[in-house]
């Protein structure tokens, strides 16, 4: 069984106490719905595991960057994870403390960095010498000293999809393990920088945390060895990357995580933090889809609807998986390939699936899509984006209004006024 926030009552799919159908009839589709007790229980989830030592549970917001989800969020005291000035922004008008922000990110600009540094934000994690350089000058220069941890890349294979594997060698994230050191001694010596951690984060969507367990081992070697040289450490930062289940995957519990860690963790007097996006708003929703048509073509039935990879786009780039059922429930089966409607053949949500049988004007919901649903939407086909919907037991909040037509050109117009 999925662990999800959707659930059928009677033949009805609800979120939470509200019937999917009612907020379809009321906001249309496509549509994205949340369930804010998902994301409380997750959170909570994460801080009891993590609670037999001091973490931070910095959100990864660009698994969900709504400022009304990273407000829920916030007031639970979490703190966020960010890697652009835009996230930065929104992480600041949700109402995280920007002393619990990580800025985190390959490619940093000259901009971004200025904008984190007035903004205060508590860690700068470093991926290369030349970012660590043009943060000290940019710290030097504004009068301000910049907290920093160096994410280091251990070259440790995850075992995930290889398009969301970041801590290999081959991957363009972290300072590589065996130049570390180097760096953090260059560290020492720049003005405007104070070392306050060490980090890491080796992927996402990890099922398996025993990846996490030994990178984070091999990081707390190399922190050890830097507190002998003498450099004083606070946190170990171990990212993100927890999995779901998005089909017959049996994620690990976090909790494995917390438990191998705590005695090297207390002995060397480090504060652990981790970033989790995905573990925390991927089950808390869904995309709400309607059929358009069906049709049947070279043997195969389709089932077009009116969200595509526009809408969720994991399907298209990494050939993901989403458990899809229909908002009334159905005995009734097919084999459909589920399509959007943008001109692509790879637009597609479901493949050769097992469904149970619909018809035009129906809703479909695709679960799991709250983490990397929406954040990764875009107006391909000059499609508005959907709206976003919050649940909170039967209370419902229009989080996101549905983009209008207007709003598809909007900056183009006002460009032509200047
Ligand atoms: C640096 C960093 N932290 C945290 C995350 C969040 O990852 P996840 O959503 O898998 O927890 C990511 C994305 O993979 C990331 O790049
Ligand atoms: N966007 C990816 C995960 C990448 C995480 C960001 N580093 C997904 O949908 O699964």
């Amino acid at each position: 069984m999925l662990d999800t926030a959707f659930h059928y009552r009677g033949d009805t799919l609800y979120c939470e106490d509200v019937p999917l159908v009612d907020l379809v009839k009321e906001y249309q589709t496509p549509l994205y719905v949340y369930s804010a007790n998902y994301i409380r229980n997750a959170y909570q989830k994460l801080k009891e595991s993590f609670g037999g030592f001091p973490t931070k549970i910095c959100y990864s917001l660009k698994s969900n960057p709504n400022i009304w989800i990273g407000k829920l969020l916030a007031d639970l005291g979490a703190g966020a994870d960010v890697t652009s000035g835009g996230e930065l922004f929104r992480a600041l008008k949700a109402g995280f403390n920007p002393e619990d922000i990580v800025f985190a990110g390959v490619g940093k600009s000259s901009r971004e960095i200025v904008e984190a540094l007035r903004s205060g934000v508590g860690l700068f994690s470093i991926e290369s010498e030349q970012e660590l350089r043009k943060i000290s000058e940019l710290a030097q220069s504004l009068n301000r000293v910049a907290n920093i941890s160096i994410r280091v890349n251990p070259n440790i294979d995850p075992h995930t999809h290889e398009k969301i594997t970041t801590g290999l060698r081959s991957n363009k994230f972290g300072v590589p393990i065996e130049e570390a050191l180097r760096v953090y001694q260059l560290a020492c010596t720049l003005p405007a920088i104070r070392i306050v951690g060490i980090g890491m984060h080796i992927g996402s969507q990890l099922v398996n945390l025993d990846p996490v367990i030994q990178a984070a081992n091999t990081i707390l070697d190399m922190a050890e060895e830097l507190i002998n040289t003498g450099i004083r450490l606070e946190y170990i930062d171990i990212g993100g990357g927890f999995g779901i289940k998005y089909k017959d995957e049996s994620p690990e519990d976090p909790e494995i995580v917390a438990k191998a860690l705590e005695r090297r963790l207390r002995d060397l007097k480090l504060k652990l933090i981790i970033e989790p996006g995905r573990f925390i708003s991927g089950p808390s929703g869904a995309l709400l889809t309607s059929v358009l048509y069906t049709k049947t073509s070279g043997g195969k039935k389709f089932v077009i609807v009116d969200a595509g990879m526009n809408a969720l786009i994991r399907p298209a780039l990494y050939d993901a998986y989403h458990h899809i059922q229909p908002l009334v429930r159905r005995d009734k089966t097919e084999i459909v390939d589920v399509v959007g409607p943008i001109c692509e053949s790879s637009d597609y949500l479901a493949k050769d699936r097992l469904l149970p049988q619909v018809f035009p004007t129906e809703t479909i919901a695709i679960l799991q899509a709250g983490a990397y649903g929406f954040a990764m939407a875009s107006e391909y086909n000059s499609h508005p984006r959907p709206a976003e919907i919050l649940v909170d037991g039967n209370k419902v909040r229009l989080i996101r209004k549905r983009q209008t037509y207007e709003d598809l050109i909007r900056l183009e117009l006002e460009a032509e006024d200047l």
